[in-house]
């Protein structure tokens, strides 16, 4: 007999510009369950180490300095937030500088872990269910999630998609970036990013946001009734 389960864990992983967050917002806001974007996470930590004189060349400095900052994150999918040390943090982890670094400070293994431990935490108190996106979320952060999404799309897609959020940038220097940044955080040695096993790969190329969004929920829709 199939019987409604009350929550769901969905991860969702893949490469910079695939859709994760525009996916995972929308799919947790019509699901009703929280969202957890954890590259903010690891962009807040970023920011910290730069605003506050850490050479986030350093490995040693970074890994001595990771647990100073309280970094706290609200999972409304309407609404999501960051702060750190109690500080709205959305705005600054945005910045240029803090991506073209943060590929270096999630590389730190105790960054990792700290991060690591703050997400299990989040994802268990979302009682009623949670999309978690990120880069390693299916293969270390929540090995059993209920549903696994790994999201795809060839990199000039992505480029065009991130290209089109601001204005007069440039197209092939915004594909290099994201393949840079891609190759770094797929080639680290502590979790990096990569699809786990048991995940459903989408590949988003040739689809609108609104496709990919649809067919994430219809998966989600399927596990959320158990067998
Ligand atoms: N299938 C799609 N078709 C067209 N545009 C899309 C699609 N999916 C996402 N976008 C757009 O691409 C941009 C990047 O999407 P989004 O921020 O969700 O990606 P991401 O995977 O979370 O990236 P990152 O890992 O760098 O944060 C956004 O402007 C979003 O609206
Ligand atoms: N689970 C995660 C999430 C993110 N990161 C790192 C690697 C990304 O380049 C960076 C920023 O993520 P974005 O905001 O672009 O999604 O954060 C990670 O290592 N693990």
């Amino acid at each position: 007999m199939e019987t409604a389960r009350s929550s769901v864990i969905v991860a969702i992983d893949g490469p910079s510009g695939t859709g994760k967050s525009s996916t995972s917002k929308a799919v947790a806001a019509k699901l009703g369950l929280s969202y957890l974007d954890t590259g903010a996470q690891y962009r807040a930590i970023t920011w910290w180490m730069l605003t506050n004189g850490i050479d986030v060349s350093n490995p040693e400095e970074i890994a001595t300095a990771a647990a100073k900052p309280v970094i706290v994150s609200g999972t409304d999918p309407a609404a999501p937030t960051i702060t750190v040390d109690g500080e709205d943090a959305s705005g600054p982890i945005r910045t240029q500088e803090v991506t073209s670094k943060v590929s270096a400070v999630s590389a730190v293994p105790e960054v990792r872990t700290l991060i690591t431990a703050l997400q299990r935490s989040i994802a268990a108190a979302a009682t009623g269910g949670i999309v978690v996106e990120g880069r390693d979320i299916g293969t270390t952060v929540l090995p059993d999630a209920d549903l696994k999404i790994f999201l795809t799309a060839s990199p000039e897609a992505r480029a065009a998609r991130r290209s089109g959020e601001v204005k007069g940038s440039d197209l092939t220097a915004t594909r290099e970036a994201l393949i840079k940044r891609d190759a770094a955080d797929s080639g680290r040695k502590t979790s990096p990013l990569a699809k786990a096993d048991d995940a459903v790969e989408v590949d988003t190329t040739e689809l609108t946001l609104q496709q990919v969004i649809e067919c994430v929920v219809t998966l989600v829709e399927g596990k959320r009734v158990a067998a």
